[in-house]
């Protein structure tokens, strides 16, 4: 049976019938360890027929996109950033060296035959050595002035990106393959490929032939597109094609699989043992999530599957049989605090006196933060003072923050360092969170900046040193969480009054 009618250009989406498959995300950190993947999520006890009509998309192993752009939390330059700056320095060149022996290691952790090993190997070289002259050439011309390097960064970006998925994606398919399993690599990279699809066609062409009933399509998380995929939505990009996919083939259910449950809080910061696996949760918690740069999915991936009405699962990759947590857009649910997450920001507070009763401050400072790309966590006003909760570099920062000072020329413009640590639930009215985490930090000795309650129930905020953000995480994991679930089960509706001191008996376990 062949699905070319349900991702044909001309059909509308939504309606059109869902398909019996399902399409599936696998990260970089799951990747990474896809050899254990065999035994259980890729084939464990399935029979022929179990193994297919399911479409997965993969991420590139742990840390090659981090090499071939930029880390992603630190910041350190990958081939991407030093080709960047580099005039006429080579650095970047090394750097691809680095890339290309990272894969062989990744490839080599997974494949076992050597005859896999060898394709492999010569896929890396074939890619990297491309991408190499493709980069020496584009230097070269450039160095006559008339081309500007600027103007092709973008187009840099976007091919040095795919190197990562192309990558993970070959060595699956031919791990799957040896395993006899009817895998089949669909490149959706564009490499050597002159026409220039957007993101639609990308993926009505690359599953123009594929049987799902009978092949497993092992996808690049990244496609290349007129669109341009890491112009619109950067890092992170992968589950964005993979919610399209979904939408594109009426998928059944969209999965993504993670390393650990999407759980109550970090395992890594809390502990295995401490955290509980959500079950069930709706979009307006994962949209917090993301915000925060937890990724539980990538905030427009989430709404492609919202407006497909594509039910979203998380799952634990290494624990198949388990359901994980579905995410429905309806579900309303019970009042607790489902999750305790926390990011390193910069807040950049802007202090003018001038600004009481004054509209315009905030439209600067804005365009300010537009400008330079600078992504918005949150932010806060009083009469005079407009604070924003930034996630990004120093460096862009302070660019927009003398655009700031240039723009209003008699306030006082600082950026400090902090952590932003969130209580993130569906229906959190009369819980007394911000209370109970003041409670908690006070006690675990951790100093509160700032404080927001937007109103809505979902989610509380509190600013703490950066150094602290861990141990605010675990504090307000134990008080709002751990003890929560220990005083009583909570209630669905109505929510207890607000203030009450009774409401924290009402959570419940999350498990
Ligand atoms: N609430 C949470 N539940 C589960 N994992 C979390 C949570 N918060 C942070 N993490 C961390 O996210 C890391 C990356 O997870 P995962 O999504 O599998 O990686 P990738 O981005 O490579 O797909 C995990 O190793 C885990 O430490
Ligand atoms: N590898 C890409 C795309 C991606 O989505 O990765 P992951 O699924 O590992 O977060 C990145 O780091 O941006």
């Amino acid at each position: 049976m062949t699905r070319h009618d349900q991702i044909s250009p001309s059909a509308a989406q939504n309606d059109r019938p869902a398909g019996l498959h399902t399409v599936e995300k696998i990260g970089g950190t799951s990747m990474s360890r896809s050899d254990e993947l065999l035994g259980g999520l890729f084939i464990g006890d399935r029979e022929e027929e179990a193994l297919y009509n399911r479409v997965f998309v993969v991420s590139a192993y742990g840390g090659i996109t981090d090499l071939l752009l930029e880390a992603k939390k630190s910041g350190a330059p990958g081939v991407y950033a030093l080709f960047a700056n580099a005039d006429h320095d080579h650095g970047w060149s090394e750097a691809l060296n680095v890339v290309a022996r990272a894969m062989s290691e990744a490839h080599n952790k997974v494949l076992e035959e050597s005859a896999d090993i060898r394709a492999a190997e010569d896929f890396v070289r074939e890619r990297i050595e491309g991408a190499r002259s493709c980069l020496i050439d584009l230097q070269r011309l450039c160095s006559y002035g008339h081309f500007q390097l600027d103007e092709h960064m973008m187009t840099i970006r976007e091919l040095l990106s795919g190197l990562g998925e192309a990558h993970s994606a070959f060595v699956t398919a031919t791990l799957l393959r040896r395993h006899g399993v009817n895998a089949r690599f669909v490149d959706l990279t564009g490499w050597r490929d002159e026409s220039q699809p957007d993101l639609d066609e990308r993926l009505d062409r690359g599953f123009e032939d594929i049987d799902l009933a009978r092949e497993l399509p092992i996808v690049t998380g990244y496609a290349q597109c007129r669109e341009g995929l890491m112009r619109e939505f950067d890092r992170g990009y992968s589950e964005v094609t993979f919610s399209r996919l979904a939408a594109r083939t009426r998928a059944r259910e969209a999965i993504v699989h993670k390393e650990f449950h999407l759980s109550s809080a970090d395992p890594k910061v809390v502990g295995a043992e401490a955290v509980r696996k959500l079950g069930l949760t709706n979009y307006d918690v994962a949209d917090q999530l993301s915000n925060l740069g937890m990724e539980a999915i990538h905030p427009s991936a989430a709404k492609t599957l919202r407006q497909a009405g594509i039910p979203l699962r998380v799952t634990n990759a290494f624990e198949p049989s388990d359901p994980g947590t579905l995410i429905d857009a309806e579900y309303g649910g019970a009042t607790r605090v489902e999750m305790v997450t926390g990011l390193p920001v910069l807040s950049l507070e802007v202090f003018e006196q001038d600004m009481v009763g004054v509209k315009g401050y905030d439209a600067r400072i804005l365009e300010a933060l537009t400008r330079h790309k600078v992504r918005i966590v949150s932010k806060s006003s009083n009469a005079n003072t407009v604070t924003h909760y930034v996630d990004a570099s120093l460096k862009l920062v302070k660019r927009a923050q003398s655009d700031i000072a240039a723009s209003c020329p008699s306030a006082r413009v600082r950026a400090r360092k902090m952590a932003l640590v969130s209580a993130i639930g569906r229906n959190l009215e009369g819980l007394s969170v911000a209370r109970r985490s003041l409670q908690a930090l006070e006690a675990a000795k951790v100093p509160v900046l700032a404080l927001q309650d937007n109103g809505r129930a979902v989610d509380v905020q509190l600013l703490v040193p950066a150094e602290r953000q861990d141990d605010a995480i675990r504090a307000l994991h134990h008080e709002l969480i751990e003890r929560a679930e220990a005083e009583g089960p909570a209630a669905d509706a109505p929510a207890p009054e607000a203030g009450s001191v009774a409401a924290p008996a009402t959570l419940r376990s999350v498990a």
